[in-house]
């Protein structure tokens, strides 16, 4: 279990995130869902390591980890733009991490995670010849090799439309459970946090609007940014969707509108 108590950062005395208090059970899916500049990448840096809080504490396993460095502390993150070494194939890249640290997969298990994100076909391509959800599942495949304890993800779907999209949040969401994987994603899109998640963080202006699971956010937001922000943004999605189908109206003078 993570848990965060009483977290608070400020950049150059401007307080970027105001005692955040929540936990993240072993397995969770958890979506960081809300505005830009709302704080989310800090609070994901911070989860991370790459960042100090001012004030409270991380506690993991209820082990205090707020002073352990990122590199002692076993999670791992896919940056948004993956991160990929161009010099080297999809394979090297997989298997990048595990140059030094060779016990930590065996070769059996980079070749079940391989299939299971359908990589076969790409493993020789260099960098440049994947497309976007080919490089999204390489850069998956070389953190899960780490086995790290966290996933974190930043922004895991934003370069990609469609399909694609849908078939990485569901390898997303069946890696993670097959794994026992806790998996903590940073998003500003609604839709993707709703339905990706077990539970939806909404932080706005750096403090918890509200931390949910998908249904209780849609049934029963606490406040006017949840409802305004969250559930607005899905309504004009379905309005635009539903008035692509509206057939034009036809009137007696041979006008029409949409
Ligand atoms: N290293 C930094 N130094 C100073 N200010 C920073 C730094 N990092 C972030 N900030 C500020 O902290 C606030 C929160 O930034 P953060 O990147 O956490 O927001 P975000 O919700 O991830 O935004 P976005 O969705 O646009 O990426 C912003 O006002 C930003 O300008």
């Amino acid at each position: 279990m993570l848990e965060l108590k009483n977290i608070k950062k400020a950049y150059s005395k401007k307080p970027v995130l105001n005692d955040i208090s929540l936990t993240i059970d072993n397995g969770e899916i958890i979506s960081i869902l809300g505005p830009s500049g709302s704080g989310k990448t800090t609070l994901l840096n911070i989860i991370l390591g790459i960042v100090k809080v001012d004030e409270g504490s991380i506690l993991c396993d209820h082990k205090d980890i707020t002073e352990i460095p990122m590199e002692k502390r076993g999670f791992n993150i896919v940056f948004q733009d993956y991160a990929l070494f161009p010099n080297l194939n999809a394979y090297e890249n997989i298997v990048y991490g595990l140059k030094n640290k060779k016990d930590i997969s065996t070769e059996e298990e980079v070749r079940e995670l391989i299939h299971l994100l359908d990589l076969e076909p790409h493993l020789s391509k260099h960098i440049d010849q994947l497309s976007g959800g080919q490089k999204q599942r390489v850069a998956l495949a070389r953190t899960l090799v780490m086995k790290p304890k966290i996933l974190l993800l930043d922004e895991p779907l934003s370069a990609l439309d469609g399909v694609i999209k849908e078939s990485i949040k569901k390898r997303i969401k069946d890696i993670a459970k097959e794994f026992h994987l806790t998996t903590i994603i940073v998003t500003h899109d609604p839709e993707e946090a709703l339905t990706l998640s077990d539970r939806v963080l909404i932080i706005n202006e750096g403090k918890i609007s509200q931390y949910a699971k998908p249904k209780e956010i849609i049934d029963h937001p606490t406040n006017e940014f949840v409802e305004e922000f969250i559930l607005n943004q899905l309504e004009i999605k379905r309005q635009n969707i539903i008035s692509l189908f509206q057939p034009t109206m036809t009137f007696e003078y041979g006008e029409s509108y949409q």
